[in-house]
């Protein structure tokens, strides 16, 4: 099967930069992104591809090469559906926030109105790839509405988990670890339309890093990727607290353990706690499937790592609060740093929000410098969790745009994101600027603490 039209619905951190390689790399296959977010939209439509709304190093290189030429941004979803054989599903499955499941579950309620839409408008058979992250047997879920149209449609469900990291994007959608396809692999039909994907893929991934499996594998897989990634983060920083107090140093005892072929060095990086859209959520996911089949060991075993990464991002904000005296009231605090990690403008879950919202309540006075997130989206993070009111959020938080500002007269300064321009800094400066002791906590391990020290910092970092 030759496929020559692609749709993808929702164009997110996922869906964009997905479809933006799809198209670069597939210069014959027309590819066309819709969303129902008409501004962000119009921002990947936008003139200056510097303004596409969605940050990640190479991506505008990208969009500027493929779009107008078979990479399309449309809000019109029935045209796009309609003219495709090929349909991702990249919206957005957050967990739940009422109702059953309510804090634990995904939300499928955006999943199913896409299935339901191109039940609605397709004339022709096609292909529906879950691109979304989402609970293990929700293709079942999906085939039942998509057959039940009775118009004669044949769709073929196949599961897609994206493994991007932010930040990286670019890079792992160009340089795959895997790429897995989970299908129905005992029906001809299956095949076929795991073939396509495959092909599609093959374009620029070899052979032998594509892998197929049953659908409910490859659901499963991606919550457990993210479960097993997420795990190693808070393993680390468990650790990072015995260091604390040991005199051990959590960045020795990770190179010491890391070195071990069978553990390997990568995601031990002790921090002020994981955030980010996924790893929160598709753990608390995991956990509600295992509840749900009566499976308590294992879902609490599993939801031990959201509560470590808790207990880290409020351990941070309490040490602060402590080591200045117990009162960080009417006090001037610098963060820098509010993205969930470094060359990303996405702030879902950052520790920030929580560390901010912690010194907030101690009636800290707050400035914020991030080299990518605005000011607005720094206020709507604070706004969301519902702490105090949206103007007492603006009295007390200042965004700057330039570091500097942000830590000239305060008292301590938080790095929340480990850009790596933080490392750049003229520290003697900032520090002669600052109100003394100058308290400097450093969240990400970036800093050297000798040279810190040496300045004159009262300086402490995770697991040091
Ligand atoms: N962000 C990541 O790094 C990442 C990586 C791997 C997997 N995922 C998964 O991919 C999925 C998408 O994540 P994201 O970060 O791109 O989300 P996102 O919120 O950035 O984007 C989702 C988009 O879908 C749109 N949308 C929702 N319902 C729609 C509908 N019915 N029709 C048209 N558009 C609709 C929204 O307007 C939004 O723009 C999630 O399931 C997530 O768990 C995310
Ligand atoms: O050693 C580490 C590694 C990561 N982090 C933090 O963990 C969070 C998540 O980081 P990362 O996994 O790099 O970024 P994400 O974009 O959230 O990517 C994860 O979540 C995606 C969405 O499901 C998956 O596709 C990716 O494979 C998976 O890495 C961030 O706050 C990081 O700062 C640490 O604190 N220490």
């Amino acid at each position: 099967m030759k496929i020559k039209n692609i749709c993808c619905i929702g164009a997110g951190y996922v869906g964009g930069p997905t479809m933006a390689v799809i198209a670069q790399k597939c210069p014959k296959v027309k590819v066309t992104v819709v969303d129902i977010n008409e501004q962000r939209i119009q921002l990947w439509n936008d003139p200056d591809v510097n303004n596409i709304p969605v940050y990640e190093p190479g991506l505008s290189e990208i969009v500027e090469e493929a779009r107008g030429r078979n990479l399309f941004f449309s809000t019109d979803v029935e045209k796009a559906i309609d003219e495709a054989d090929m349909i991702f599903i990249s919206v957005n499955t957050p967990t739940k926030t009422y109702g059953i499941g309510k804090g634990m579950a995904a939300d499928l309620k955006w999943i199913e109105l896409c299935a339901r839409q191109i039940a609605e408008v397709s004339k022709s058979d096609k292909i529906v790839i879950e691109k979304s992250t989402l609970p293990v047997r929700t293709a079942a879920a999906l085939k039942d509405i998509l057959d039940s149209t009775g118009n004669g449609v044949k769709f073929q469900i196949l599961s897609n988990p994206e493994f991007l990291a932010e930040g990286t994007a670019v890079e792992d959608l160009r340089n795959p670890d895997r790429v897995l396809i989970g299908g129905d692999i005992d029906s001809e039909e299956g095949r076929e339309a795991m073939d396509a994907l495959v092909n599609i893929y093959a374009s620029w991934v070899p052979k032998e890093k594509i892998l197929t499996t049953n659908v409910w594998s490859s659901e499963l897989s991606k919550l457990t990727a993210n479960a097993f990634l997420a795990q190693r983060v808070s393993s680390i920083n468990a650790i990072s607290e015995l260091c604390e107090k040991t005199g051990a140093d959590v960045n020795e005892v990770a190179k010491a353990v890391g070195m071990d072929s069978r553990v390997g060095p990568k995601f031990l990086k002790a921090s002020v706690g994981f955030g980010g859209s996924c790893f929160q959520k598709d753990i608390l996911n995991l956990v509600y499937i295992a509840r749900s089949f009566n499976l308590q060991e294992v879902a609490d075993y599993w939801e031990q790592v959201i509560i470590m990464n808790d207990h880290q991002k409020r351990r941070f904000a309490a040490n602060m609060v402590r080591t200045m005296y117990n009162t960080v009231a009417d006090k001037k605090i610098a963060i820098l740093g509010w993205a969930f990690k470094k060359d990303t403008n996405d702030t879902r879950e950052s520790a920030a929000i929580y560390v901010a919202d912690y010194l907030l309540n101690e009636q800290a006075e707050i400035l914020v410098y991030d080299p990518k997130v605005t000011a607005e989206q720094i206020y709507s993070d604070l706004d969301y969790l519902g702490s105090r009111s949206n103007d007492a959020n603006r009295q007390a938080v200042t965004v700057v745009n330039d570091p500097m500002q942000a830590c000239k007269g305060a008292h301590a300064i938080a790095v929340l994101t480990e850009w790596d321009e933080f490392r750049q800094l003229d520290w003697q400066e900032v520090y002669d600027n600052m109100l003394k002791p100058a308290f400097l906590f450093d969240g990400r391990r970036l800093l050297r603490p000798d040279t810190k020290r040496e300045i004159g910092f009262e300086f402490y970092a995770i697991g040091n």
